[in-house]
């Protein structure tokens, strides 16, 4: 097995050789370059300065990005469009002299609500006082892809570029890299207590909340609201997001973890939900919405499987994120497909109605426009969507930011998925702010309905205790 030192001398050389090659002088555009990595990491590490993390542990996928090659920001109704200039006309090349097979990527990723329109702000740099931007398209200088045991970075660069430079710039992000990559894992952290500072609405408070709903509902025309809480905890010491990662990792094996680094804050997520998925021409989405808790004897976990499979409230919950899913697409895909009845998605701390939907979207149809006409779904917002839209703004107690937003990897060539941001948490320092939401339709109780927020929070408590 080669040494990490061993490695790095090799990519050094390899870096060298494939920078010589490249077309520097062209004026515009996006360099890619990408090498082998002679072993695969058990994980990304986390280094200073901004970072982004995706890991799907049952796919054996692994996405990281590192620094910043190039960044655009833009806020307003029209937010995802306007992202999508950014990468639509200067080219995006790439080069693989290992025939590594694979390609370049970027984030993508926005907050539930779109914020106050401004124009398509380039980076790198940014506003450095906000932990993430409205809506956010980013290109990492090192990214780190891992599909089962092959491996490979991809480093990237504004064009032109200045060769030394760049290659100077590059050995200095691999000096930093390479080591960290292979460092063994840290053992663990004796598990810590975590004390509960504040939250909102409280207990009383989500009552009230959740009968205004209900009064709303029964008044029409919102037939359905998601109702959101934050939770904020302080743990006995600094909270370490690699071993966050890892125990999201190890509790949630099915669901995509995520982290979002910037400006001394991380956005950290174990998701189970996507909002669509694009590749070679097929569209896939996931409806979710209906939930249960789970039992601890077989008997109880497969009594309350037949009581979510069969309880009316919660398919109707459900069937509404189909039915939007299925307006929301109408005129851009065809080959609608969607199974008659839902299937049953198994987490450790709830159990969820899930629908896979399949589509073909229309040439032209962006992974951009579909995000746009899917978010936010009945299952994280309500139906109508614009008038649970605007009732959740007048009456939601906190801002929700990048809760029940989405973001995900996005390849050059338009392919890519994007993820609910659900079961996550704001992270800085040793405080955490944890946030969970419950579907409300006519015959919801808000006592089970809490009970299920709770549930659901305790996906990101469990973990943060080994953190
Ligand atoms: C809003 C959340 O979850 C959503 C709401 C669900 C429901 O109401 O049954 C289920 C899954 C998610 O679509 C959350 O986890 O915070």
């Amino acid at each position: 097995m080669l040494a990490p030192l061993a490695i790095l001398e090799h990519l050094e050389a390899r870096l060298a050789e494939a920078v010589a090659e490249l077309p520097l002088t062209t004026t515009s555009g996006l360099q890619s370059v990408l090498l082998a990595l002679p072993r695969a990491p058990a994980a990304a590490p986390q280094l200073a300065g901004r970072q982004f993390q995706f890991r799907h542990a049952q796919r054996g996928e692994l996405h990281a990005g590192y620094g910043e090659a190039a960044a655009w920001q833009a806020a307003g109704p029209e937010r995802l469009s306007s992202l999508s200039t950014a990468l639509a006309s200067p080219q995006w090349r790439r080069t693989d002299p290992d025939a590594t097979g694979f390609d370049a990527f970027a984030m993508l990723g926005f907050a539930a609500a779109d914020a106050p329109a401004q124009p398509l702000a380039p980076g790198p740099g940014g506003d450095t006082a906000v932990p993430l931007p409205n809506a956010l398209l980013w290109v990492p200088e090192i990214g780190l892809v891992c599909q089962d045991h092959a491996a490979a970075l991809v480093f990237s660069t504004p064009l032109p570029a200045a060769p030394e430079q760049l290659l100077a710039r590059w050995r200095h992000l691999l000096r930093d890299l390479v080591p960290a990559l292979y460092e063994p894992s840290p053992g663990p952290r004796p598990t810590a207590r975590l004390q509960r500072t504040g939250e909102e609405p409280d207990a009383t408070g989500w009552r009230r909340l959740v009968r205004d709903a209900l009064a709303q509902i029964a008044a029409g025309p919102v037939a359905k609201v998601v109702l959101s809480r934050r939770l904020m905890v302080r743990g006995p010491r600094e909270f370490d997001v690699a071993r966050l990662l890892d125990a999201l990792g190890c509790l949630f094996p099915s669901c995509q973890t995520v982290s979002l680094r910037r400006n001394g804050h991380s956005f950290v997520a174990a998701t189970p939900e996507r909002l669509l998925g694009l590749r070679a021409g097929r569209l896939q989405v996931d409806a979710i919405a209906g939930t249960a808790g789970r039992g601890e004897s077989v008997a109880e976990d497969a009594r309350l499987r037949a009581g979510l499979l069969g309880c009316e409230k919660n398919l109707r919950e459900h069937r509404f994120v189909i039915d939007a899913v299925r307006t929301a697409l109408a005129d851009c895909c065809a080959g609608f497909r969607v199974p008659a009845t839902p299937q049953v998605l198994a987490l450790s701390n709830a159990q969820h109605l899930w629908s896979p939907i399949d589509a073909r979207p229309r040439s032209g149809c962006s992974l951009f426009d579909l995000a746009a006409r899917l978010h936010p779904t009945p299952a994280t917002n309500g139906q109508p969507r614009a008038e649970a839209q605007a009732w959740l703004r007048d009456t939601e107690p906190f801002p929700r930011g990048w809760y029940t937003g989405a973001a995900g990897i996005l390849r050059p060539n338009g392919d890519g998925e994007l993820w609910v941001l659900l079961r996550c948490a704001q992270v800085s320092g040793a405080e955490a702010e944890l946030f969970a939401g419950a579907g409300i339709v006519a015959g919801s109780d808000p006592d089970a309905e809490w009970s299920e927020t709770e549930a659901k929070l305790a996906a990101m408590l469990s973990a943060l205790r080994y953190a």
